[in-house]
């Protein structure tokens, strides 16, 4: 396991909401084998008044038919059922248009990004430059790094959790990237690799977090999993951040 503590100057952008803070954190890099199978952890990637802000109105938007949910944001979170059944935790999906995203026998549309929703932008920048600072140390065009959607999973408190699996990343473009920035928490984050070795890392997902996993191999050598914890496991809500090509499910169903 490589481990380093590296200097990271992110993009400056004051058109956007806050996050105009400074990457300058101790970067861990957990898996680096090769140009497909990166993880690394940045904390502090999103500052942390907008990562609270972000989480105080998704978190106030419960589910359908809630009260709460005839906020601004509307029905926001859905309770989805995939091929291991129903999920114990929450879900929203957001993106730009036609970039579906499948995974375990559920099929999502993407509703448009919220333009009530600023800090869900920042968060998105953030990722981005989290993905850019990759791509500057892994190779690769910047351009791969461009991040169209957002599978929002919410882990309410004492609840919800995601068996060990490898995302499917067929429809993410060259670099493959999920992108992962934490809300609330800490939750807890399991690294486990295929094959022989078994070789297992544990990470706490921090408030303002982000968590960079790029590469095809990432994804098929590893396994990653968000353990059930107690009672009092707080909440977190994860949002991955993800380079879905516009029109790929719809394209792949035509074959
Ligand atoms: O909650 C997270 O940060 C990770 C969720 C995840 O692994 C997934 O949606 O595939
Ligand atoms: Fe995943």
């Amino acid at each position: 396991m490589a481990s380093s503590s590296l200097d990271f100057v992110g993009n400056q952008d004051n058109n956007d909401v806050l996050n105009s803070h400074e990457f300058s954190s101790n970067v861990r890099v957990l898996v680096d084998e090769n140009p497909k199978c990166v993880c690394m952890y940045v904390p502090n990637a999103l500052d942390d008044d907008v990562a609270s802000t972000l989480l105080e109105k998704l978190g106030a938007c419960k589910g359908p038919g809630d009260v709460e949910n005839s906020t601004a944001l509307g029905s926001l979170w859905h309770q989805y059922t995939d091929d291991n059944g129903p999920q114990d935790r929450l879900a929203a999906y957001w993106g730009d248009t036609c970039c579906d995203f499948w995974f375990v026998g559920l099929l999502l549309h993407p509703a448009p990004w919220p333009a009530n929703l600023p800090e869900l932008l920042s968060a998105r920048r953030a990722a981005q430059q989290a993905a850019e600072y990759c791509q500057r140390r892994y190779g690769g065009k910047l351009d791969a790094t461009k991040l169209t959607s957002c599978l929002a999973n919410y882990y309410r408190r004492g609840q919800g959790h995601i068996d060990a699996h490898g995302d499917e990343v067929r429809a993410h473009g060259e670099d493959k990237y999920v992108i992962s920035i934490s809300l609330g928490g800490p939750r807890e984050f399991v690294l486990t690799e295929r094959g022989g070795s078994q070789r297992e890392m544990r990470l706490q997902l921090e408030h303002g977090s982000a968590l960079v996993m790029r590469g095809e191999d990432m994804q098929t050598a590893w396994k990653h999993a968000l353990p059930l914890e107690g009672n009092d496991a707080p909440a977190r809500v994860g949002l991955t951040f993800r380079s879905i090509v516009p029109g790929y499910e719809h394209f792949v169903k035509e074959l």
